[in-house]
């Protein structure tokens, strides 16, 4: 898979393709991410990538011209990061996942140039309701959540476990030492006894769902187990 970045900040994202488990998936060519810096399609003297609004207005808007150029270079489905966008999440970096290459365009300042979005944009994405500096860091964290989506990159059973992949919230994680402060790790998870050590997770799954976001139990099946589950966490809590 090939994830195209266009920027006018390359420099944003040198960390991002060098470090941990991004830096070593590109090292072992199990995808490609090519920072395509916009203002390399500026052609006139000063290189001015963004323009002030027309009909006025605060900040600046991104110039037509680099970007249509720009895109001529890159390939695949074009998503422009904005917070006038589809909400981002793990079902749309699943879908995503499947294309051979896609292309992402960080807006800055105050975007891009509508005429770019009408004509080339196929889907523009929030990452939530707020608003940055820039499309450069949204662009990142989704370029993130679909490489490592990408096989190969992470473990299988990892992401199998990702909370948004069961459609439940993630359980508890611990690791050496057994005690630290007088605080000990449940004792089921020292047990070795693997049937007991699922159903403790897939409970404190559904108990962290069932406080933190009882919104995705709605509409969701629940196999009997999960439902006999649920029923003790209920009269646990008391509830
Ligand atoms: C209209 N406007 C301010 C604007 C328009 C386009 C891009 C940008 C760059 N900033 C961004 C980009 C995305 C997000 C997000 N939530 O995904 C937040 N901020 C700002």
């Amino acid at each position: 898979m090939k994830i195209n970045i266009l920027t006018l900040f390359p420099e944003m994202f040198s960390g991002f393709k060098s470090e941990s488990i991004i830096g070593k998936a590109l090292e072992k060519n199990l995808l490609e991410i090519n920072i395509v810096n916009i203002r390399d399609f500026c052609y006139d003297k000063h290189k001015q990538a963004d323009d002030m609004p027309f009909g006025g207005g605060a900040g600046m808007v991104i110039k037509p011209e680099p970007l249509f150029r720009a895109l001529e270079t890159v390939k695949g489905k074009v998503i422009y990061t904005t917070p006038q966008g589809v909400k981002f999440n793990q079902k749309l970096a699943i879908e995503l996942a499947q294309e051979e290459e896609i292309t992402i365009i960080a807006g800055h300042y105050e975007g891009i140039d509508e005429r770019v979005v009408e004509s080339k944009v196929d889907l523009e994405v929030s990452i939530g309701d707020f608003v940055l500096t820039g499309g450069e860091l949204p662009a990142m964290m989704m370029a993130d959540c679909i490489a490592r989506l990408v096989p190969g990159v992470i473990k299988k059973e990892s992401y199998e476990n990702d909370s948004f992949f069961n459609g439940l919230l993630d359980y508890p994680h611990y690791t050496r030492p057994a005690e630290y402060e007088g605080m000990k790790v449940p004792e089921v998870l020292l047990s070795g006894h693997h049937k007991n050590i699922e159903t403790w997770r897939l409970k404190e799954s559904l108990k962290r769902t069932y406080l933190r976001r009882r919104d995705l139990l709605v509409g969701r099946e629940l196999s009997k187990e999960e439902k006999k589950l649920l029923a003790e966490i209920k009269r646990e809590l008391g509830k």
